[in-house]
């Protein structure tokens, strides 16, 4: 049986009683779901199913129509900390002609509606540079995000979401339109940040081999079309060691 996860591990999303409807088409109903803090939680589901809205509605981008959703302990509505989150959203796909660099894009992280036109520090270009290390994407930081492959893309969008780095960070559908090698590559490097970081992870896929490899061949809950696939962390066996490496490099 596997062991309970550490009473330490702090709930970091809980989610109660959520309906969610686009006009009359009801999208979610009655979810009840929490992630812990270090969990690393698979969202799987056919096609409209609702797993986008579900991420959007997490990061605030839309509001629950009944419900409550909970962020580290707070009420969505006065949650403030959103540089604790990194949401590397679906389908980055750029016009090979759009001007901005890779470093540009992933230095654009940084910046939120209060810190937007704040000037850039030496602390913000090191730690733009310690996200192109993690990524390894430091050779083509000069280059033109447009120019690249869908998997170098990915990277930068990754880089980009760790740039603060998040407690929390939520991918949707990461490798959609990536080959199966680089698909295969950003999935060891996802379970290694998850392994070797103070990180938890949320992912939307329909990558079902990666979801069984890492988080086993069944759900841990399901509600509509949308299943719940969760690996819990049990590395931290004592609360006092909490402090678990949190630089990204
Ligand atoms: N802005 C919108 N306005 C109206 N309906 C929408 C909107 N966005 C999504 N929908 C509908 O809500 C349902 C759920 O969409 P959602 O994108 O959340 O599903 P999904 O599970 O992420 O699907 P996919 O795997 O195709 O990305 C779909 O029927 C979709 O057509």
């Amino acid at each position: 049986m596997e062991p309970a996860v550490p009473n330490c591990h702090q709930p970091i999303v809980q989610i109660k009683d959520v309906s969610f409807h686009y006009r009359d088409q009801q999208v979610i109903k009655d979810l009840n779901f929490s992630i812990k803090e270090r969990d690393f939680v698979g969202i799987v589901g056919s096609n409209g199913a609702g797993k986008t809205t579900l991420l959007r509605m997490i990061v605030g981008l839309l509001p629950a129509a009944e419900g409550t959703i909970e962020l580290f302990g707070q009420p969505i509505r006065k949650f403030q900390d959103w540089e604790r989150i990194g949401y590397v959203p679906q389908k980055n796909s750029f016009n090979p002609l759009f001007p901005a660099t890779v470093r540009e894009v992933v230095m654009s992280g940084l910046y939120n509606k209060k810190k937007m036109f704040r000037r850039v520090n030496r602390l913000d270009h090191q730690k733009c540079e310690d996200a192109l290390e993690v990524m390894r994407i430091q050779d083509i930081a000069d280059k033109r995000i447009g120019a690249l492959s869908g998997g170098q893309q990915q990277r930068v969008f990754l880089a980009r979401a760790l740039i603060n780095r998040p407690d929390l960070l939520i991918l949707d559908e990461p490798t959609i339109g990536i080959d199966a090698e680089t698909q295969a590559g950003f999935f060891e490097l996802i379970t290694h940040m998850h392994a070797h970081h103070h990180m938890t992870f949320l992912m939307v896929t329909h990558d079902l081999d990666m979801v069984k490899d890492y988080l086993g061949e069944s759900p841990v809950s399901q509600n509509g079309k949308i299943q719940f696939f969760v690996r819990h962390s049990h590395d931290i066996e004592n609360c006092d060691e909490v402090d678990l490496q949190h630089s990204l490099v």
